[in-house]
């Protein structure tokens, strides 16, 4: 083999075991736990790698911290990241406590959420548990700092707020902006496999799980147009969050606003 020839050769097998390692490290699908709480109607999510035992948990409530540590305990699992897809306003999280309980724990949250977190999170970013990985896409709208996390295989995705089951964020607070959210969801969101299954932050008609080809087929308020979508998210008329005014603050410094 000449020179040429030989770093040819070096160049494409470097390349493909690169490739290789990323397949490997990144694309099975995670263990998944969904975890309800009733009164604010919030999902946490448990992910973990049933090999190594690393797990991430998503948008963990501060009323659920014994059941949710407990679940970690019993199933052996080391936490190593607690994330949140946005500064929530109706429930206060409980990374801050969660921290001080789980030796190593960190705390993730988006840089555009104005809140405290060991890590601040932006687009392409991702948090690696085992073999597993979470990728965050930028997902704002709902508010400036929503994050949607997807598994490396792109089978999973964690909508926070942004998108719910037949539904989506509320637009009227916090930021929030129907156009912007309009384009998070069909731009980062809709451009995911059909297949892909969807986990919101939030259900309030007893749902666990969709896909984006559901959503996008019978979604009632993303089927629409954006100026379609607008009028309906201007004229929701919801009342506000009945904690919001609580939430908020506490969720800026990770719930541990009394502690
Ligand atoms: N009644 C609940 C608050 C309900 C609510 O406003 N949910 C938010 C997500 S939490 S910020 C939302 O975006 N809802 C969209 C919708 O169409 O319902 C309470 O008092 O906590
Ligand atoms: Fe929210």
């Amino acid at each position: 083999m000449n020179g040429h020839a030989l770093s040819a050769c070096l160049i494409y097998c470097l390349r493909h075991s690169a490739n290789r390692g990323e397949t490997q490290h990144c694309t099975a699908s995670p263990r998944i736990s969904s975890l309800f709480e009733s009164e604010s109607c919030t999902y946490t999510y448990l992910l973990a790698d049933t090999e190594t035992k690393e797990a991430v948990l998503i948008d963990p409530v501060l009323e659920t911290i014994e059941r949710d540590l407990k679940l970690v305990k019993e199933l052996g699992l080391s936490l190593t990241v607690a994330v949140n897809t946005h500064c929530h306003a109706d429930h206060i999280t409980s990374t801050g406590l969660m921290k001080q309980r789980v030796a190593g724990l960190k705390s993730a949250i988006s840089k555009f959420s104005g809140a405290c977190a060991d890590i601040h999170l932006k687009e392409g970013d991702k948090i690696t548990f085992g073999r597993h990985c979470l990728t965050v896409r930028e997902t704002p709208g709902h508010t400036d700092g929503c994050i949607t996390l997807v598994t490396g295989d792109q089978s999973m995705a964690f909508t926070g707020d942004a998108l719910l089951i037949r539904g989506c964020g509320r637009t009227d607070f916090q930021q929030g902006c129907p156009k912007k959210l309009y384009q998070s969801i069909h731009g980062k969101i809709f451009t995911l496999p059909n297949e892909c299954l969807i986990y919101p932050a939030h259900d309030y008609l007893g749902q666990t799980a969709s896909t984006v080809g559901e959503e996008r087929k019978f979604n009632p308020r993303l089927t629409k147009g954006i100026e379609g979508f607008v009028e309906i998210m201007n004229n929701l008329n919801l009342p506000k969050p009945k904690k919001i005014d609580i939430s908020v603050p506490a969720n800026l410094v990770c719930g541990l606003h009394q502690v």
